[in-house]
């Protein structure tokens, strides 16, 4: 048996003596056993707490995935180990909040070569289509958009959407008849469609058409805010919350599409606490609220779509307001 697999076998066995020693000696932490599994995995799916501190210490990976792309985290919270899923959460969050800015920053350069807003998308009755068959927006997150409109129409007054692709949200909130309902969006095909489906005579609709990043000087204050926009990265997100001080009023609600890491469990917990954290930096508590989605998902909701960027069975819904503002 090589140093990996006798690292794997430490782990799986909850034996911290061998494990240092083969840690001490050189052997590979992020080893991949033959079943695709490193040996925080195997200390994760027994529980072994301590056998992954000591792990993680040295170096090993908190979100690396097996071939099922579970990671082991996911490992923790399927067999119920509450300890060891807390220490790993911990780790993936202070590793995001640590180096995951420089990480997602570099991968956004090296990825930014091509442009959303430059390609055509296709408009059908269940789903918005970039070039590359990837869903801009799909049917089935009607039921979300609509409750994400209820909260951010909660307190009515004037209400702000960056990003309206197949406006559900929007339609959602002309519901609750605010005083003005301002639309910001980017894509020329898209803005086109507005015009032409009416939204540009609304009376409470303003129409900012720009990128939110280029447009933030056109914008005033808003009672309500929902952010959901597309080819755009975490990054982005967060750099839209640095503006919130200067665009929601004192007891105003924002809320964004939360499918931030929707294809993991685990990673989107971990995604949930950190933007939450980053929100409360600014100011903002954040309630998440549980929606669950398995049954408006079934494969045939996929059918034609590269991507299934939501695979799991609860929606939480952001809900943030400012700590400071009087009840
Ligand atoms: C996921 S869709 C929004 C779906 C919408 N919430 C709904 O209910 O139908 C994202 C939209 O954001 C637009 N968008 C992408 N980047 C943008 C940006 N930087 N500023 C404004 N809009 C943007 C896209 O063109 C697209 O129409």
């Amino acid at each position: 048996m090589n140093e990996g697999e006798q690292l794997c076998d430490a782990a799986r066995n909850g034996d911290a003596e061998k494990l240092k020693s083969l840690i001490d000696s050189g052997a590979d932490v992020s080893h991949f056993d033959a079943e695709g599994l490193t040996p925080l995995m195997h200390a994760a799916k027994q529980g072994h707490a301590h056998i992954l501190s000591i792990l993680l210490s040295a170096g090993a990976p908190w979100n690396a995935l097996s071939p099922s792309n579970l990671s082991a985290g996911d490992f923790a919270m399927e067999a119920g180990h509450q300890d060891a899923y807390e220490l790993l959460l911990n780790a993936g969050i202070q590793a995001e909040l640590v180096l995951g800015t420089i990480a997602r920053k570099a991968n956004k350069n090296a990825e930014s070569g091509h442009d959303y807003l430059e390609d055509r998308v296709s408009f059908s009755e269940d789903k918005l289509m970039d070039t590359d068959s990837k869903a801009v927006m799909m049917a089935w997150e009607k039921p979300l958009m609509e409750a994400h409109a209820k909260a951010v129409c909660s307190g009515g007054g004037h209400i702000l959407n960056i990003g309206f692709g197949m406006g559900l949200v929007d339609t959602a909130i002309q519901q609750y008849a605010p005083a003005t309902h301002t639309i910001v969006e980017a894509h020329p095909e898209v803005y086109e469609r507005m015009l032409g489906t009416g939204w540009g005579k609304k009376e409470n609709v303003k129409i900012v058409f720009g990128r939110w990043q280029d447009v933030l000087s056109q914008l005033e204050t808003y009672d309500g805010i929902f952010f959901d926009t597309y080819g755009e990265y975490y990054e982005d997100l967060r750099e839209f919350h640095q503006h919130l001080p200067a665009l929601l009023k004192p007891g105003g609600i924002y809320s964004f599409f939360n499918g931030l890491c929707g294809v993991n469990a685990f990673f989107h917990v971990v995604y949930c606490h950190l933007v939450s954290l980053e929100l409360e930096n600014l100011g903002y508590s954040t309630q998440l609220i549980p929606l669950p989605v398995k049954d408006c998902l079934g494969e045939e909701v996929w059918e034609g779509v590269k991507h299934r960027y939501w695979q799991l069975d609860t929606y939480y819904l952001p809900v943030c307001q400012s700590l400071e503002d009087p009840e």
